[in-house]
């Protein structure tokens, strides 16, 4: 596990994966109790109304028309955790060896990111899954190389719960991604 975790340029392949495509994209908690969630900083929404904390829907009134919004969380109101998006956010930097400050508040248990989540609710085998993944491929691609099967726009992903690629115009949905595997030649 030590020799895996010094390869820096794996660690990098493996956390770009887990960051674009996270396997669980989103996921929601239940407050315990009434709340205030506060923004790091004001949103300003598309109505130019500025928002400087999480908001609730309470009431909805004619056919979804209206809704009344409060500036804080009651006890039992679902939240919805966009995973994927935060993974995505443009203000985030896409290198790994020289993080600025912004990417480090992101609360995730793991490599600045949601995708294990965090809290005590995140993923309990997140270790495990990534010692796995760097076994896994660095096993792989020093025996094989690898190439896609069929052009990348057939390529499709199945969305929530469980994101995973699948062939576009497939109606089972089955998880697949169509790879040529030929053995690895060394050219000197
Ligand atoms: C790349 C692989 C994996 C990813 C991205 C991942 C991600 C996550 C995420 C986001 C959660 C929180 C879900 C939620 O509460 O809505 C979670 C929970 C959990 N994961 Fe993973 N996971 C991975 C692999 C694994 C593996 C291999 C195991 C078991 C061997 C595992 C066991 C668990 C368990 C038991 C929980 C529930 C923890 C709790 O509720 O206290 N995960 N995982």
């Amino acid at each position: 596990m030590d020799e895996l975790s010094a390869l820096p340029y794996l660690d990098a392949v493996v956390k770009e994966t887990l960051r674009v495509h996270p396997p669980i994209g989103d996921t929601v908690r239940v407050a315990m109790k009434d709340d205030i969630l506060p923004l790091e900083k004001p949103l300003t929404d598309m109505h130019g109304a500025v928002h400087n904390g999480i908001r609730q829907v309470i009431s909805r009134l004619a056919i979804n028309l209206i809704y009344i919004v409060v500036n804080r969380i009651s006890k039992g109101a679902v939240i919805f955790i966009p995973i994927l998006v935060m993974n995505r956010s443009k203000e985030l930097p896409e290198r790994w060896d020289d993080l600025p400050k912004a990417v480090s508040d992101i609360p995730g248990v793991w490599g600045h990111m949601l995708s294990f989540l965090g809290g005590p609710k995140a993923c309990i085998a997140y270790r495990f899954a990534i010692i796995e993944m760097k076994a896994l491929v660095f096993t792989l691609v020093r025996a094989f190389e690898f190439e896609p099967a069929v052009p990348a726009n057939r390529i499709g992903k199945k969305p929530a719960p469980l994101q995973h690629p699948i062939l576009r115009g497939d109606p089972t949905k089955k998880p697949q991604l169509p790879l040529l595997v030929k053995a690895y030649r060394r050219r000197d």
